[in-house]
């Protein structure tokens, strides 16, 4: 449902939840807007997905500040291998081996505990038990959370975009909050297309966390700026999309690595040519 409604939003950039709410059964649906919204023009975004129920949607005005803050203090700080991803208020949780990031609360995606960001911190997990990447791209970026995380382990730079300049923002802020200001070279831009600027050189590890719809659109760039035998890990994506998504980059001569599920969130580790895993 999220995955379905985001892809109606997604015109308007703006970031949508969507869960079930248990005691009804009926969804609810947040979405940030950076203008006032019009209840009539929500109603007809929704419609494709919800057919006539669209007109008995209900609407609520959250607080912007309150509802981030409230809900990222009630996070607990995650676990991805020596990775600790944690908010201001549990510093204390910190342990002397773990490679710990924190995330600043601010309207930024990206604080470890969605399937998405969990399954590709996992992969990352896995893809350094085998070697250690030197160049690094973070494609739709959010907090900065992924490149921070790479950054945090390899010490090496990383170039991480979003075409969301609000995002991008907060990146800016948690890289210098997490001491990897040096190592963090953002760009607000769709796609890749300041990480072509240097076509010469080309990315061991890509993340792409964004929606199936976006994954496909930019395969060919995304692939174009993978190197030899690096990898590409992407997220957002249901399970129902998996095979979709599998098939276009398939088709640009990459093969399934490695795949993962996290509360129906995929994550794919794609590498070029090769025998193919199945996904699971
Ligand atoms: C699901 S969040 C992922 C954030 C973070 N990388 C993580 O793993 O938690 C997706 C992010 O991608 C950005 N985004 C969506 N489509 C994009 C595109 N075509 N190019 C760049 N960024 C994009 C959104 O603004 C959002 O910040």
């Amino acid at each position: 449902m999220t995955e379905l409604l985001g892809e109606m939003f997604d015109p308007m950039e703006t970031a949508v939840a969507a869960f079930e709410v248990e005691e009804t059964g009926a969804w609810r649906l947040e979405a940030y807007f950076s203008e006032e919204p019009d209840a009539e023009m929500i109603r007809d975004l929704i419609r494709p997905v919800v057919g006539a129920q669209a007109d008995e949607a209900a609407f609520e005005t959250i607080d912007q500040q309150d509802w981030v803050r409230a809900s990222l203090e009630g996070l607990k700080p995650v676990r991805a291998g020596r990775f600790l991803v944690h908010g201001s208020h549990d510093r204390d949780q910190v342990r002397a081996n773990d490679l710990a990031i924190e995330i600043e609360a601010a309207l930024a995606f990206g604080t470890g505990h969605h399937g998405t960001t969990l399954g590709c911190l996992r992969a990352l997990v896995a893809e350094l038990k085998q070697r250690r990447p030197a160049r690094i791209l973070d494609v739709g970026t959010g907090t900065g959370i992924l490149g921070f995380a790479a950054a945090k382990a390899l010490h090496t730079p990383v170039v991480a975009g979003d075409l969301d300049p609000e995002a991008v923002t907060t990146a800016h802020g948690n890289a210098r909050l997490n001491g990897l200001g040096p190592y963090m070279r953002l760009y607000t831009a769709p796609g890749v297309r300041h990480a072509l600027a240097d076509r010469s050189r080309r990315f061991d590890v890509v993340f792409a966390n964004i929606l199936a719809r976006p994954l496909k659109r930019l395969a060919p760039t995304l692939t174009a700026v993978v190197a030899d035998d690096g990898v590409l890990i992407l997220s957002g994506l249901i399970e129902r999309d998996v095979p979709g998504v599998l098939s276009t980059y398939r088709h640009r001569g990459f093969h399934l690595a490695r795949s993962g599920v996290i509360e129906g969130w995929a994550t794919l580790v794609l590498r070029r040519g090769g025998a193919a895993a199945r996904p699971r």
